[in-house]
């Protein structure tokens, strides 16, 4: 059984729900339930409430990922928006060597996605030209780890110098673009390498460095970043009010790295908007964000299928199981429900690829405890794929093997794992996407986003806030502050 849209969008759930697995009978049970579910999202896109959501400060919050597929005048992405991003973008192509994106969590982990699916592993060994003129393009700050920051450095020193001493026919200063990205404007995280890069290229005579800030644009209450912003006239983008970090991939946190990597932005947006138009529809065997929640949360509850394996086939793709990581850790691994009960809900997300960890974790999705669902992506048709040549006729292992495509073995390998794992009441679904570009993306990335929504109102959750993280960081702000007095490292 599958749910099939226009587009070529799949959701195949035939391992989900049959007589081993969740039943119709438990869905039909749910259906009062998602009922309210469905009207609470239908109140959510007109008014942005969410009963019960509250901000960090314990105020009533809007909740507006949901407007951001829709570039229309006076919404958070309008058409003035969306050309002074694109305008951007084109301001960095054959100018900017090499663009530094700062943040992490939710302005870290779309951006990554983005990048992965547009440009690939070998990005930054291309030539301009090969690039398009778009600039080389390094994340960091989603960590505070001295080596890999140090690494960076290096790497920008070494590029600096040869442009600067031996590109004999036009020796130049190498330009370096920061884009710091922080909503609350202060992480740690970010801001601590922000700063130790920013220092460090200042002195180097041979970088010229620019900064953007893309932080809350409050100008009455700004943030950190965005006062750092107008004092030192940084160009600045928005992390709109009522969008959450884990969903801002479709706000100008994501578009601005877009922009300058070429990632065609209205066909993303148009993906997220088509697909949102179809979780409109209240048949639940019609609209995928319902479907999904639906099948998931009864997994959970009816079945203790409490994990979740993100499982997507192919390289690319592992960016899109770690932003998935924080959509569902984040939004629904809560100790309290709406009313104040304590109810400790939370399905637990896993990163894992195809075929790459069939040879890893496999044996555990197979055999191990009966508390996963492993959910599968699938790209139907491959760009220029490959064939396997039968290069040595001899060997007949190997013989065998040949004659097929690369994509082609790719899915034998995914649709063998599926029947294996249901032969052994192992539950997994699918999604299936045409092909990997913008518009699918924006599609399957929306309809995580608003599955999560469902869910979270099934579960009466916030799905929009994320209280438990403060507790480490009650901890280690006075921790470092100790470290500090004590003049050690
Ligand atoms: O964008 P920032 O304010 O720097 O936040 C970055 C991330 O850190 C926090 O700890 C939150 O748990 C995440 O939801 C957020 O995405």
């Amino acid at each position: 059984m599958s749910l099939k849209l226009k587009s070529g969008f799949v959701f195949d759930y035939d391992n989900l729900l049959n007589e081993k697995c969740v039943s119709k009978d438990d869905v039909t049970a749910l259906l009062p339930r998602l009922k309210k579910a469905h009207k609470a999202m239908d109140v959510m896109r007109k008014t942005g409430v969410i009963r019960g959501h509250l901000s960090k400060d314990g105020t009533p919050e809007k909740v507006l990922f949901s407007q951001l597929p829709y570039i229309e005048k006076g919404n958070l992405n309008s058409p003035e928006s969306i050309a002074r991003i694109k305008k951007f973008g084109e301001s960095v192509r054959n100018r900017v060597d090499a663009v530094i994106s700062l943040g992490i969590g939710g302005s870290f982990l779309g951006n990554k996605v983005l990048f992965d699916v547009q440009c690939g592993s070998f990005w930054n060994l291309k030539t301009r030209e090969e690039r398009k003129g778009y600039p080389k393009v390094f994340f960091s700050g989603n960590n505070i780890d001295p080596r890999s920051t140090q690494d960076l450095l290096n790497y920008i020193d070494d590029a600096a110098d040869m442009a600067m001493h031996h590109d004999k026919k036009n020796p130049r200063k190498y330009k370096v673009m920061l884009i710091c990205i922080s909503k609350s404007g202060g992480t740690l995280d970010t801001m601590s390498n922000f700063m130790v890069i920013y220092n460090k290229l200042l002195k180097n005579k041979n970088v010229e460095v620019e900064v953007v800030a893309v932080t809350d644009p409050n100008e009455e209450k700004p943030t950190l970043l965005k006062k750092m912003a107008i004092e030192n006239k940084w160009e600045s983008f928005a992390v709109p009010d009522g969008v959450g970090g884990r969903f801002t991939i479709f706000c100008e946190v994501g578009l601005v790295v877009a922009a300058v990597i070429g990632f065609d932005i209205e066909a993303f947006l148009e993906g997220a908007r088509q697909m949102d138009i179809a979780c409109q529809n209240d048949d639940i065997w019609q609209n995928p964000a319902m479907l999904n929640a639906a099948l998931k949360f009864i997994a959970a509850e009816k079945y203790g299928r409490d994990e979740e394996v993100m499982m997507p086939y192919g390289d690319y793709l592992e960016s899109v199981s770690m932003w998935y990581i924080q959509l569902l850790a984040e939004s629904l691994g809560k100790q309290f429900n709406k009313e104040g009960k304590e109810v400790c809900y939370g399905r637990t997300p896993i990163v894992a690829i195809g075929t790459r960890d069939m040879h890893s974790q496999t044996q555990q999705h197979q055999e191990g405890k009966l508390n996963k669902i492993v959910q599968f992506i699938r790209i139907e048709n491959w760009k220029n794929d490959l064939t396997i040549p039968n290069a040595f006729p001899e060997v007949k292992k190997l013989a065998e093997i040949s004659g097929v495509t690369m994509g082609q073995a790719l899915e034998v390998a995914r649709q063998s794992n599926a029947d294996a794992l249901i032969s052994n009441k192992r539950f997994n679904a699918l999604f299936s996407l045409p092909e990997l570009n913008a518009y699918h993306l924006g599609e399957l990335l929306y309809m995580l986003a608003m599955s999560i929504a469902y869910e979270g109102e099934l579960a009466d959750v916030d799905a929009f806030n994320q209280p438990g993280v403060e507790a480490y960081k009650r901890i280690m702000g006075p921790k470092l502050q100790q470290v500090k007095a004590q003049g050690k490292k």
